[in-house]
């Protein structure tokens, strides 16, 4: 009887699952799935499920109306329901959990404690669309199968090696004493593309590569030698790049004029922010790259062009922040799957000495770059699933 790590992950419009098992040197893939297409507020799509064995045979497939609105607690359930009924002759040990913001307090994976739970609770106005999605399934467990051990891995914790000054805003020491700094997020996806980096030769003397994880959420972040040293998200999940509802970067003075002229309270505010601008926001159609790259809409296309343009701008800041770049890494959902948007990205890091090979673009890589391109280019599925395991699995070996 195989031991068996589940790990769930809970993005904004997905929840991913995979269990490994927790046996061999490197924790091995037995199933996984997903539920993508989840309702974060304003315009739907259909919401699907899918699920595969290790060999990519599929195991389990559904597909509900648009108008469902499937929410991340139905899809919890309908994951805990399949993996019920999947569950063969493993014996599960353990459970390892993507939460959003670990804040100062959490700079490695934790075993999860009431005490834990209630300091993550407090972080939930710093990543709404997250955190509490990442809670909710904790919580149910430790209801359940109070005996089972718990793993929170962070979004943060890989970002706060950052050098001081990448980590602080320019205000005073009594407010950054609160905690009001840069965290930056998605790092189990960077944490999991520094570690990959060692399979692709080409990519040994590389100092500084800039990786684009684009996705629902979208950032990028500056790796030195295999280190975060600056990303483009903040405080909270909303900064930076436009996302597919969130607005990324904003002059703070808006958010004073939309209190101060339209009367917006904080949640309001939220709401427009978080779950109302971004690609929806803007082409007034979809969050869903996908739609919007099939749309004949002008504001569909500028919805893109913005998104495109965002992206180049924020390239030359990180490479800004590392004295140049030797490599450009696409990741997540948008990065891996379209070969357009990476064209265009690398067409507005041109300057940067990025020369794109179509042919592999469209391909799908690794390498999407020319051979005499100053900056290679190129395409890494990320895998925050098997780092969250194999965090899962050194966090639960440390206690026994
Ligand atoms: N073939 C594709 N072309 C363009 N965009 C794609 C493609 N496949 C997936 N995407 C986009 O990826 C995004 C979801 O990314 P993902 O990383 O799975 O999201 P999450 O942030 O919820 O984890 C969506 O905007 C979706 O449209
Ligand atoms: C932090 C974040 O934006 O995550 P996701 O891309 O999964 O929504
Ligand atoms: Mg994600």
């Amino acid at each position: 009887m195989a031991d068996l790590i589940l790990v769930l992950n809970a993005g904004s419009s997905s929840i991913k699952f995979r269990a490994f098992d927790a046996g061999p040197p490197e924790p091995e893939l037995v199933l996984h799935g997903q539920v993508e297409g989840l309702s974060i507020g304003g315009k739907v799509s259909a919401a699907t499920f899918s699920a595969k064995d290790a060999g990519g045979a599929l195991i389990g497939e559904r597909r509900w109306e648009p108008d469902a609105a499937l929410g991340h607690q139905e899809a919890t359930d309908h994951i805990g329901d399949f993996l019920r009924s999947h569950r063969a002759d493993h014996r599960l040990v353990a459970v390892g959990h993507r939460v959003v913001h670990g804040g100062v307090q959490f700079t490695g994976a934790v075993r999860v404690t009431p005490t834990v739970i209630a300091a993550l609770d407090r972080l939930t106005p710093l990543a709404p669309l997250h955190q509490p999605h990442n809670l909710a399934p904790i919580r149910t467990l430790v209801e359940a199968r109070p005996d089972l051990p718990q793993v929170a891995c962070f979004d943060t914790a890989f970002h706060r090696v950052q050098p001081e000054v990448a980590q602080a805003y320019a205000l005073p020491d009594s407010i950054t004493r609160l905690g009001v700094r840069r965290y930056g997020f998605h790092g189990l996806s960077y944490e999991y593309i520094a570690s990959a980096l060692p399979a692709y030769p080409e990519l040994g003397a590389a100092r500084a590569i800039l990786v684009a994880h684009l996705g629902n959420g979208s950032s990028l972040c500056a790796l030195e030698n295999g280190k975060s040293v600056a990303s483009t998200m903040g405080f909270t999940a909303v900064d930076g790049l436009p996302m597919g509802t969130r607005c990324g970067n904003l002059d703070p003075g808006v958010v004073l004029f939309l209190m101060d002229h339209l009367k917006m309270d904080a949640r309001a505010i939220e709401r427009l922010i978080y779950k109302e601008s971004g690609l929806l926001g803007v082409s007034g159609i979809s969050s869903d790259m996908r739609t919007l790259l099939d749309s004949d809409d002008a504001r569909a296309r500028f919805a893109v062009d913005l998104f495109v343009y965002r992206i180049g701008r924020e390239l030359g800041s990180l490479a800004a922040a590392t004295g140049g770049a030797d490599a450009l890494v696409f990741t997540a959902g948008i990065g891996e799957h379209s070969a357009l948007i990476r064209e265009r990205v690398c067409r507005a890091a041109r300057w940067l000495g990025v020369e794109l090979e179509p042919a592999a673009n469209a391909a799908g890589g690794p390498r999407i770059s020319t051979a005499r391109s100053k900056v290679s280019a190129w395409v890494m599925p990320t895998n925050e699933e098997l780092m969250i395991a194999r965090h899962t699995r050194a966090v639960v070996r440390a206690a026994a």
